[in-house]
């Protein structure tokens, strides 16, 4: 393995039941240490499956899974060096002792050796998620972010090398989860982490991976860094992850001036521009997005979506006149 990879699956299969629209399927993909890596797809595209088997929580039918040039057997075989130096964040918690303490239960994901700094680690652990003020509280008595954050700072107290987050702000409210993410990428930055992150919500994908990989059916299709799946995605799938954006057929593309030969246009919310008040769309519904806002318009033919930074300049039920600035053409059955 080369010395700036951490991870890596060679032809990984995992199917449940012996049924192969299941789990993922032949799965080769290398992460580099210290960034972060994103695993995008929609729902029941084999993410989480994907996580388990790096996490060593499954064991694959077929293929291989290394931790650095160690060959790495699911944790039901014993454990071993790359178990040890990996922690993995799910959804909601649900391996923690309710009755347990906020402090209790991130002081439990200390190492042995480090038991003699627990004062100053759990502190500093606490205080990097802002939940030290809930130190004595019981966890089975938090809300779900609160709990989201616990499971976090427990994960991260021990230093992992490896750090396996599965849709891990889903609960946390937009401030903290901000908030978050922002600390997430100090750790990365400043503890050299490799994270490997699976989420659901485009804006944090983009913000925060360093690596892409968009799987779908169990299968990779796609990968690379974000900026480049996202301004110049191959798939129709990945710019329909990635963005907001309006999906039109070719007769469609032509009503907004576009001719195109292959089948499906895809238009980026933040690719339509508004010219002018004029005729031809009208402003179906205005979306609060905090400091932009996204109309919806449509001229009886097509719908489109427009991101907006001029708060407040246009009402529903008014009129404007538009101008595409990019597309992405995509083929009808590629996906
Ligand atoms: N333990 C299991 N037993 C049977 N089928 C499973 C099991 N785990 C996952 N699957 C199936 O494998 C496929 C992939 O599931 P997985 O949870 O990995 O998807 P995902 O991309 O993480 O989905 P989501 O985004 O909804 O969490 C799904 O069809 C799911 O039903």
């Amino acid at each position: 393995m080369q010395d700036d990879l951490i991870l890596e699956t060679i032809s990984v299969t995992k199917n449940f039941f012996g049924d192969k629209s299941t789990g993922v399927n032949n799965i080769t993909i290398f992460v580099p240490k210290g960034k972060i890596t994103a695993i995008v797809g929609e729902s029941g595209s084999g993410k989480t499956t994907l996580l388990n088997l790096l996490f060593g929580t499954l064991q694959p039918d077929h293929g291989e899974v290394f931790f650095k040039e160690e060959r790495v057997l699911s944790r039901e075989h014993g454990i071993q060096h790359a178990h040890k130096v990996m922690r993995m964040v799910t959804q909601n918690g649900v391996d923690m002792n309710p009755k347990s303490s906020v402090w209790e239960t991130v002081r439990d994901g200390m190492p042995p050796e480090d038991r003699s700094h627990e004062i100053k680690l759990v502190t500093e652990a606490l205080n990097m998620l802002n939940i030290y003020p809930l130190r004595d509280y019981p966890f089975g008595k938090l809300s779900g972010g609160e709990k989201q954050r616990v499971t976090i700072a427990k994960a991260l107290i021990s230093r992992p090398q490896v750090l396996l987050l599965d849709e891990p702000f889903n609960q946390v409210d937009a401030y903290y989860r901000e908030a978050l993410q922002h600390d997430i990428r100090q750790i990365v930055r400043e503890w050299k982490t490799t994270v490997v992150l699976v989420s659901h919500d485009p804006a944090e994908i983009l913000s925060m991976a360093d690596e892409l990989i968009v799987i779908k059916e169990g299968e990779i299709v796609e990968h690379g860094p974000p900026d480049q799946l996202y301004h110049s995605p191959k798939l129709l799938y990945t710019s329909q992850i990635l963005a907001s954006s309006s999906m039109l057929t070719s007769t469609q593309a032509k009503v907004c001036g576009i001719k195109s030969k292959r089948g499906i246009v895809v238009v980026y919310a933040e690719h339509v521009k508004i010219a002018a008040i004029g005729k031809k769309w009208l402003i179906k519904m205005i979306l609060f997005k905090g400091f932009f806002e996204e109309l919806i318009i449509d001229n009886n033919d097509v719908t489109l979506r427009v991101m907006n930074y001029n708060r407040g300049k246009y009402k529903v039920g008014g009129k404007v006149s538009i101008k595409i600035t990019r597309y992405f053409e995509f083929g009808k059955w590629e996906n």
